[in-house]
């Protein structure tokens, strides 16, 4: 289990005329991934959701707010002993062509982890070349084929799964997926979209998913956990189908309208909700991050900032949090024809 509360980071860029500026990139996040479970984080570009993927796989600090990763507190430990325990979570790199170094085969690519490996856990070194070929395997490409030769020689679908091969060296707990299938041509995002579903099932091995896209998040993880995230803050958190089927923060509604309808097979659902455009200046300080692109905000809206709060009160049937004064559920989604 990986738990994060209050995970905030601020960025210091250096700026042209006004200087250095800070840039909020996460703003008090809280969230837990369970062994084999399935969490998307999924929010427009600039929300925060590498830096959020980064942040859990050690590989970024940040400013504020605690990782506890099977029941340590990680801000207890010094940078070396927290070593083990982000192994156990390994991210799998958006571009598969830069993710491989381009000098060495898909062995050395393997070898060097897995050797590493059998330190850590007594295996004799004779274990590598063979754990080396079932890892292939088990990501669905023929090991004969592939270990000897270089990333180049391979389509960018086996690289990602040569990529997710070798984040399976170290026997992850939770593989972090951001936007795993982006870079890959489109025919064969399906495959390795069903591939980390596999795994799921198979290894018991937990996927978060960092994306900006909707069918992906609900493709990868529809019994899973779906956050929103607008600006570093999570606005909208709950079951991934509950929030598909019935979205209660505008800005969620607003990612879903803009979902395609299928011509002939679905229509628009009953209504649609487009955000303002953003106006650069008068940013709202201290309301609702959103508010200045919200079709419904009001003037408290623009001067106090809402909490992610549950719905229901606590022990309410469906746990379906959201920060936003004005929630109303409203029918976004396509739906069949006929349905
Ligand atoms: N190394 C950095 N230095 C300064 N600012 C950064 C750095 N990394 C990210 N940021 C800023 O932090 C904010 C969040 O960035 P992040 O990359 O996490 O968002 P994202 O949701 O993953 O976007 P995308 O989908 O475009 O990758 C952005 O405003 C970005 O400009």
């Amino acid at each position: 289990m990986i738990t994060g509360t209050g995970i905030t980071k601020i960025f210091k860029q250096r700026g042209g005329v006004l200087g250095a500026r800070e840039v909020p990139a996460l703003r008090g996040v809280d969230f837990a991934i369970a062994k084999g479970g399935a969490v998307s984080f999924i929010g427009e570009s600039g929300s925060g959701k590498t830096t959020l993927g980064r942040i859990i796989a050690g590989l970024e600090t940040h400013d504020a707010g605690e990782i506890v990763i099977d029941g340590v507190p990680m801000s207890s430990l010094s940078h070396r002993a927290r070593q083990p325990y982000f192994r156990r979570v390994q991210l799998i790199h958006q571009d598969p062509y830069s993710a491989l170094n381009p000098t060495r085969t898909i062995h050395q690519t393997l070898e060097a982890p897995l050797r590493l490996r059998a330190k850590q856990t007594g295996r004799l070194r004779s274990w590598v070349d063979g754990r080396a070929e079932e890892l292939l395997a088990m990501v669905g490409i023929d090991p004969g084929y592939v270990l000897p030769r270089y990333p180049h020689q391979l389509s960018g679908g086996m690289r990602q799964r040569v990529v997710i091969a070798r984040a399976l060296t170290m026997d992850p707990e939770v593989l972090v997926a951001d936007e795993a299938v982006s870079m890959i041509d489109v025919s064969l995002r399906l495959g390795i979209l069903a591939l980390l579903k596999d795994l799921r099932e198979r290894l018991g091995v937990g996927v978060l998913f960092i994306t900006h896209d909707i069918a992906t998040a609900r493709y990868i993880g529809d019994d899973g956990e779906l956050y929103v995230l607008y600006r570093g803050q999570v606005v909208e958190r709950g079951a991934t189908e509950k929030i598909i089927a019935d979205p209660v923060h505008p800005y969620t509604q607003s990612l879903l309208s803009a979902i395609p309808v299928l011509h002939g097979l679905e229509r628009p659902g009953a209504e649609r909700v487009v955000p303002r455009e953003m106006q650069r200046e008068g940013l709202p300080d201290g309301g609702c991050l959103f508010a200045r692109r919200c079709p419904f905000s009001t003037e408290r809206c623009e001067s106090e900032m809402p909490v992610l709060g549950r719905d229901g009160g606590p022990g309410a049937e469906t746990e379906q949090e959201y920060a936003c004064f004005h929630p109303e559920r409203r029918s976004v989604i396509p739906v069949g024809v006929g349905e």
